[in-house]
């Protein structure tokens, strides 16, 4: 069953003090796209984020994600990889799949080993001796190696070369090919990413400034790099 749209919020707000992270959120997310959440460093992704997986609540406003308030109902529907996530060092990385395949809903460690080899992930190393870009891969199977409905990516591809990254978004863009997932992530490596999103979400201070289709923004500015210099021409004065 595809729900639409897989996230819907209503002048969503969350406050910090007199800081507003998400200012009046206006915003239909449509089902089965790969969206990419983009903005400058404080403008509320991952406040977006924590919002849809229910770790945060709203000041003001309304969510629905899968059509319904966030909640442990819809979590167990959602792979979610916050921002600076760290798994237990002493596991292998064949250890934390088989924890996933235990304990998270959908999760296939068939598919989580594939991605592996695929990713060039060891699965006997313990992740105390992994190196940034290592942990961040074995972070990154955890998420999408589950049959959920919904992906949530925090900065999955902080730490991972270029090399590396273009290889494992090509893996994705192969493993998904035939999946129903609406995936959402957040990234600051919009040239190398761009080809993965079908969707656009731009946000600054705690408002989406622009949504939809990706052709549609390419169409009216050029490559996500144009676009950065055309909406956010504050920040690239600074
Ligand atoms: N727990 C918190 N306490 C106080 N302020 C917070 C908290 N969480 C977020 N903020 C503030 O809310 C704003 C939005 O933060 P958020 O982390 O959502 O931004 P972001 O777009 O994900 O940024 P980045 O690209 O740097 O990861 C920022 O100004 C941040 O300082």
């Amino acid at each position: 069953m595809v729900i639409q749209p897989i996230v819907q919020c209503d002048q969503l707000t969350k406050r910090y003090g007199k800081k507003y992270a998400l200012n009046h959120l206006d915003l239909s997310i449509p089902a089965g796209k790969i969206v990419g959440v983009l903005g400058p460093n404080g403008c509320g992704k991952s406040t977006l984020f924590r919002a849809i997986t229910g770790l945060i609540a709203p000041d003001e406003g309304e969510l629905r994600v899968l059509g319904q308030p966030p909640g442990w109902q819809t979590n167990r529907h959602i792979g979610y990889l916050p921002d600076r996530a760290r798994w237990y060092p002493r596991h292998t990385a064949l250890q934390a799949f088989e924890w996933g395949a235990s304990f998270l809903p959908g999760f296939d460690l068939e598919a989580a080993k594939t991605f592996a080899a695929y990713m060039d992930v060891d699965l006997e190393m313990s992740l105390a001796g992994m190196s940034k870009g290592q942990e961040a891969r074995v972070m990154l199977i955890l998420c999408m190696a589950r049959e959920v409905p919904l992906l949530i990516l925090d900065e999955p591809f902080a730490g991972i070369d270029f090399i590396s990254r273009e290889a494992i978004i090509s893996g994705m863009i192969d493993y998904l090919e035939d999946r129903e997932v609406s995936i959402l992530i957040s990234t600051h490596d919009i040239q190398e990413v761009e080809g993965l999103f079908d969707y656009i979400v731009l946000m600054d201070q705690g408002k989406a400034i622009w949504s939809g289709e990706s052709e549609e923004l390419r169409g009216q500015y050029g490559s996500l790099h144009d676009v950065f210099r055309t909406f956010y021409k504050r920040e690239w004065s600074r």
